[in-house]
């Protein structure tokens, strides 16, 4: 116990006592601790009231929670303060971009979600991720490049809206759950997009994410269409990519592709940030039960061997499926649910990842480059 007095102590001695235990915290999103961050943004003591206030250059809600759980009851005893009021503030940092592209007008860093192979999950990832990333305190946008098969309106409940233009030429986007969104769906049927060649496509995704007047976003995730060709490498070479996440299955089929996916970004010196595991485990809905039912260990082996990291291993579970066939995916839908606290700590980890692998680029050169 320290013998001075709460209101005797000096500001820069509260703030070394405070800094010192979060010094000592640790959790799979800091390379570095909360002091070498350079985190702790204000300390002071109101009325035996502890006020600690972090600011963090990545999304961070679910550590932060962590982080009150295991060091509120040390700032207690340490300060002898009464009460700690704990106040998380976030300002994104803008990370540098492939081939230093300029950026696109408001969007901070963009996420491309990608696969080798169709149907494993990728879509469904991009959108559970991206309201993943506004629960941990983001502000996001997704762009469904999916040219061949745009879900990301329906797994919205969104496909009935038209993006307007107040110009004649650029689209205001469609906002859904909190979202900025927009997609080739909401403009051509599937019918006409399924015939789109691929110089065809790769120029109206590129116009798309160029032409769309997106709010300020931290985050913009980008479902890319699924595949390793032509297209993909197109957009891939000419995107203002920070970071992919390769979305997998655990079968040896899917991680073939996995594997092409991660090869095509490294050659074009997009960094991939990781490999998200779907369809990881199935649960099933009436008892429970855990069945491996497409195998284990496949993409840990895979990110050993890429070193990259496996960011997160998603179940097959029924009503994952159902909320997004009704417009309303789980991690919006079911805020509470273990499946959400699963995709909020793969934002977490996709954030972090992003943030520790990449260079920070100053905030008055990294806005507005239009
Ligand atoms: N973890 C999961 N649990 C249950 N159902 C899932 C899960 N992941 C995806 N699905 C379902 O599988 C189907 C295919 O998913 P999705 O459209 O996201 O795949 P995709 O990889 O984006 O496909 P494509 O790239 O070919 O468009 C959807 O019906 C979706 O609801």
């Amino acid at each position: 116990m320290n013998s001075q007095s709460p209101s005797n102590r000096s500001p820069e001695q509260l703030r070394a006592m405070v800094a010192g235990t979060l010094a000592n915290f640790q959790h799979p999103t800091l390379k570095h601790n909360l002091t070498a961050l350079k985190a702790l943004h204000h300390v002071a003591m109101l009325d035996e009231t502890l006020h600690v206030e972090l600011l963090m250059p990545f999304v961070w809600r679910s550590g932060f929670e962590a982080l009150q759980e295991q060091c509120s009851s040390d700032l207690l005893r340490i300060t002898g303060a009464k009460a700690v009021d704990w106040k998380l503030s976030h300002n994104i940092a803008t990370l540098k971009r492939v081939k230093n592209h300029p950026g696109i007008n408001g969007v901070k860093n963009i996420i491309a979600v990608t696969s080798g192979k169709g149907g494993v999950g990728k879509s469904s990832t991009a959108v559970n991720l991206a309201l993943a990333l506004i629960a941990e305190g983001a502000k996001v946008g997704i762009l469904d490049a999916d040219i061949y098969g745009p879900s990301i309106p329906t797994m919205l409940g969104a496909e009935h809206e038209r993006p307007t233009s107040p110009d004649g030429t650029h689209m205001t986007p469609i906002m859904a759950h909190g979202l900025a969104t927009n997609s080739i769906g909401y403009l051509v049927t599937d019918e006409n997009a399924m015939v789109w060649r691929g110089p065809m496509a790769s120029k109206a995704l590129m116009q798309m994410l160029q032409e769309t007047l997106w709010p300020d976003l931290d985050y913009l995730v980008l479902d890319m269409p699924p595949g390793t060709g032509d297209i993909q490498l197109t957009l891939a070479q000419n995107i203002p990519v920070t970071g992919a996440v390769v979305v997998t299955t655990p079968q040896d089929i899917a991680l073939i592709d996995a594997r092409k996916g991660i090869v095509m970004f490294e050659k074009v010196d997009v960094p991939v940030l990781g490999i998200v595991e779907n369809m990881s485990m199935h649960i099933c809905s009436n008892c429970g039960h855990h069945e491996a039912i497409f195998g284990t260990g496949g993409a840990q082996k895979l990110a050993d061997q890429y070193h990259t990291k496996l960011l997160g291993q998603m179940p097959l579970h029924i009503t994952l499926r159902e909320d997004l066939d009704a417009g309303k995916p789980t991690v919006m839908s079911r805020p509470e649910s273990e499946f959400t606290a699963m995709y909020r700590e793969l934002a977490g980890s996709v954030a972090a990842q992003l943030y520790w692998g990449g260079e920070v680029i100053p905030a008055d050169i990294a806005f507005r480059a239009l």
